[in-house]
C-alpha cells in the first residue's frame, strides 16, 4: 500500500526536518487550492510592484510568499528566510539558534499564472551555521551544504518531489483525503534522451558552444547525433525540471551575450542548486557551463547563474564543448 507523506517522514528523517517539511507541505497544500481557484478567488493578475530582481510581481507570487513565510516562521525549526520576493532574508525574531535556514521561489512560472499553464514552488533547506545574527551572508553556502530540496509543481495533478541526499521521491496531492501519497519511490533520470528544452528565441545571442550543440541535435537523424529530438519549452523551470526526472530530457538557460555581465536568468539559490541537487540525486548531471552547480560558492543571495541539467550523457556533451 502506498505512504502517505507523514509516514514516509516518519520512517526517513529526523523530528526536526519532519516537522519542516510537514510545513511546507501544508503550505503548498493551500497554494494548490488558490492556483485552482484561479479567477474565482481573485489571485489572478499583476499585483502592480516590482522584486528585487525588477520584475513585475504577480499578485499570486505575493500570496504564496507571504503563506511560506507565515507557515515557517511558526515550525519553531526555521532560523531565517530568504525568497526571490524579498530584497534581503527574513530572520525569525529571537530564534537565531534554530537549525534550518530556508530559501524559496514561491511561485515559479510567474507568467503561466494568468494562462492556467503548470507553476510551482521551489525550496532549499541549509543548516544554521549558528554563528550569532542571521543575516544574508548566512545563506550564502553552497549547494552542496544543502540538507534537503525540493519543489511542488501546481499542474494537472499537485505534485511534491523531495530529496534529502539520497535519491529523489515523489508524492501526489490526493484533494479529498487532504495529503500526499508517495507515487514515485525513486526517480531515475535516463543517461540519453532524444527531448531538449531550451528557449530557441535567444539563438541569436547564446555562445559558441550552446549555439553548436543545439545545432548539432536540430540536424536530426542525418546528422552527426544520428538520431532525431524533439523539443518542450514550458517556462516554468519546475514544469521543465519535472518532466527531466519524470523522462529524461536536457533543460538549458544559458548566459548570452544580451548583457554579458548578467550569467543568466536563473537564480542560484532557490532555482538552480535545489533543482540540481534533485537532478543529481536522480541520476542526472548540473552545470553552469564552467563547473557543477553544487560547488558554486554563492555571492549574494539573488545571483544569477546559467543552468544546463538533465540525462547525464547530453549534459557531458554540453560540458565537453565548453571545456574543449
Ligand atoms: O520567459 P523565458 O525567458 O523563457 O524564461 C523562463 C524561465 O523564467 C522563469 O519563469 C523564472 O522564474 P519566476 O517566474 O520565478 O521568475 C523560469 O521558471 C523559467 O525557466
Ligand atoms: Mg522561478
Ligand atoms: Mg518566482
Amino acid at each position: 500500500m502506498s505512504m502517505n507523506l507523514a509516514q514516509y517522514l516518519e520512517h526517513n528523517t529526523d523530528a526536526h526536518m519532519n516537522v519542516l517539511i510537514s510545513a511546507i507541505a501544508e503550505v503548498s497544500q493551500a497554494i494548490s487550492a488558490a492556483v485552482h481557484k484561479g479567477a474565482l478567488g481573485g489571485v489572478l493578475g499583476s499585483a502592480g510592484s516590482e522584486n528585487v530582481q525588477g520584475e513585475t510581481q504577480k499578485k499570486l507570487d505575493i500570496i504564496a510568499n507571504d503563506m511560506i513565510l507565515d507557515a515557517l516562521s511558526a515550525t519553531g525549526v526555521v532560523a531565517g528566510m530568504a525568497s526571490e520576493e524579498l530584497d534581503d532574508c527574513s530572520p525569525v525574531p529571537g530564534h537565531s539558534d534554530r537549525p534550518f535556514l530556508v530559501l524559496f521561489d514561491p511561485l515559479d512560472g510567474s507568467s503561466n499564472i494568468d494562462v492556467n499553464v503548470s507553476i510551482g514552488t521551489i525550496f532549499s533547506v541549509l543548516p544554521n551555521p549558528d554563528v550569532g545574527e542571521i543575516t544574508n551572508e548566512s545563506f550564502l553556502q553552497p549547494g552542496t551544504e544543502q540538507l534537503a530540496a525540493g519543489y511542488v509543481v501546481y499542474g494537472p495533478q499537485t505534485s511534491l518531489v523531495l530529496t534529502f541526499g539520497k535519491g529523489v521521491v515523489a508524492f501526489t496531492l490526493d484533494r479529498e483525503a487532504g495529503e500526499y501519497i508517495q507515487t514515485s519511490e525513486s526517480m531515475d533520470i535516463p543517461e540519453d534522451t532524444k527531448e531538449f528544452a531550451i528557449n530557441m528565441s535567444n539563438q541569436r545571442h547564446w555562445y559558441a558552444p550552446v549555439q553548436g550543440y543545439i545545432a548539432e541535435l536540430l540536424e536530426g537523424k542525418t546528422g552527426v547525433r544520428g538520431k532525431d529530438f524533439n523539443m518542450r519549452w514550458i517556462a516554468s523551470m519546475v514544469a521543465d525540471v519535472h518532466r527531466v526526472l519524470t523522462r529524461g530530457g536536457i533543460f538549458m538557460y544559458p548566459k548570452d551575450l544580451r548583457d554579458p555581465n548578467k550569467p543568466g536568468k536563473l537564480r542560484l539559490m532557490y532555482e538552480a542548486n535545489p533543482m540540481s541537487l534533485l537532478v543529481e540525486q536522480a541520476g542526472g548531471k548540473s552545470f553552469d557551463a564552467t563547473q557543477r552547480i553544487l560547488d558554486i560558492q554563492p555571492t549574494d543571495l539573488h545571483q544569477r547563474c546559467a543552468v544546463m541539467l538533465g540525462s547525464a550523457n547530453e549534459v557531458q556533451r554540453v560540458s565537453d564543448r565548453h571545456h574543449n
